[in-house]
C-alpha cells in the first residue's frame, strides 16, 4: 500500500523526474492553478491582461514588503538591528522592482487603456489596503484612508491596528532614546494615529550620528536604510504620477480624486523629515 504512495523514479534522459501523480510538483507547491486562474479581464481589449498582471504582481510584492517591514519594526523594537537592516535592504530591492514595472505598464497607450477603462467602475489603486498598510507602517498616517474599507471588517480592523501602532520611524526614534540621545518626551509618547512632525531633538540626534559615523555605526546604517526606503517610495510615487499623466492626462480618477494633481501632491510626502533636513546642516 505504501508503495502506491511512492512516486516512480521514471526520468527523462537528463535525469529529471517525470512522475508527479503522487509527488508534489512545482505547480502544486506554488498553487499555480489558483494563481493563474485569477486573471479575469472584464473587456475584450487584449491589454487588460497586462493591466491586471501588473497590479497583481505589485500586490504580491507589497505582501512581501509588509512581511519584511513587520520583521524590521519588531527587530528595531527588540534592539536586534542587524536582522532589521537585512529586512530593510530587501524592501529596497523590492521597491526597485516596483519602480521598474512602470516601464512595462507605459507600453500601454491612452487609446488601449481607454478601450477598457469604463469597465473598471469606481475601482482604483486608492483602495489598495496593502498599500495603505505600508504607508501606515512607514508613518504616513491618515485615518480617513480607512473609510473605503469600512465595508470589510477584517481589513478595516487590520488598518485600524496599523494606524494606532508606532511606525518604523517611531521605533527608530525610541531606539535613539534608549541609546542615550535626549529625545523630547512628547515625541516618544504621542498619538501614533497622526503622522510624525519634524522635531529638533530628533534632528539633533541624527546630526550627532552623521558627524561621527564610526562611533554610531549601526544607527548610521539604519538611518541610511530609512533614507533609501523614503527615496525609493518617492520615486515610485513620481513614476506613478508620470505614467498616469501619459495614459489618462488630467482626467479625474476612477477612485474619485482629481487624478494627476492628487498624485503630484503625494510626491511631496517625506516619511522621515529629519533625515533629509540634517543633510543641509551637516
Ligand atoms: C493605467 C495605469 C494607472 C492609472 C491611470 C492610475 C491612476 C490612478 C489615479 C488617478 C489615482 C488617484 C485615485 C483615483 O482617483 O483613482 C491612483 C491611485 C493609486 N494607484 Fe494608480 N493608476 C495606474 C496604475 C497603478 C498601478 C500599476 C498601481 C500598483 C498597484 C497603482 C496603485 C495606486 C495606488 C496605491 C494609489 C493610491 C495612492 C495614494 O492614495 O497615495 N496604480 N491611480
Ligand atoms: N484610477 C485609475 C484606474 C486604475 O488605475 C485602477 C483601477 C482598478 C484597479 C487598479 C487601478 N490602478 C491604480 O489606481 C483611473 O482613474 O483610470
Amino acid at each position: 500500500m505504501a508503495q502506491q504512495d511512492t512516486p516512480s523514479d521514471a526520468k527523462t534522459a537528463n535525469g529529471a523526474y517525470t512522475d508527479f501523480a503522487k509527488a508534489m510538483s512545482y505547480g502544486d507547491y506554488l498553487q499555480l492553478p489558483t494563481l493563474l486562474s485569477a486573471q479575469k479581464p472584464l473587456s475584450t481589449q487584449s491589454d487588460e491582461l497586462l493591466f491586471i498582471i501588473i497590479h497583481q504582481s505589485t500586490e504580491l510584492w507589497m505582501k512581501l514588503v509588509l512581511h519584511e517591514l513587520d520583521l524590521a519594526i519588531a527587530g528595531v523594537r527588540a534592539d536586534r538591528l542587524q536582522p532589521a537592516l537585512k529586512n530593510l535592504a530587501r524592501v529596497g530591492r523590492i521597491q526597485a522592482q516596483m519602480i521598474q514595472s512602470w516601464d512595462v505598464l507605459s507600453t500601454m497607450t491612452p487609446s488601449e487603456y481607454s478601450a477598457f477603462r469604463d469597465s473598471l467602475g469606481r475601482s482604483s489603486g486608492f483602495q489598495s489596503f496593502q498599500n495603505r498598510r505600508i504607508e501606515f507602517l512607514l508613518g504616513n498616517k491618515q485615518a480617513s484612508m480607512i473609510e473605503p474599507h469600512r465595508h470589510d471588517p477584517a481589513v478595516s480592523a487590520m488598518l485600524d491596528e496599523a494606524l494606532a501602532a508606532p511606525s518604523l520611524y517611531d521605533e527608530a526614534i525610541r531606539l535613539l532614546a534608549r541609546r542615550g540621545f535626549a529625545i523630547d518626551a512628547d515625541v516618544l509618547d504621542r498619538d501614533f494615529r497622526e503622522s510624525h512632525a519634524g522635531n529638533d531633538s530628533v534632528r539633533e540626534a541624527w546630526l550627532t550620528i552623521y558627524r561621527d559615523p564610526q562611533r554610531w555605526w549601526d544607527l548610521y546604517q539604519l538611518a541610511e536604510k530609512l533614507v533609501d526606503v523614503d527615496d525609493w517610495f518617492q520615486q515610485w510615487r513620481f513614476r506613478h504620477m508620470t505614467t498616469v499623466k501619459r495614459i489618462i492626462g488630467f482626467k479625474r480618477g476612477t477612485g474619485g480624486t482629481a487624478g494627476v494633481s492628487y498624485l503630484k501632491k503625494a510626491t511631496d510626502i517625506t516619511l522621515f523629515p529629519e533625515l533629509w533636513d540634517l543633510r543641509t546642516e551637516l
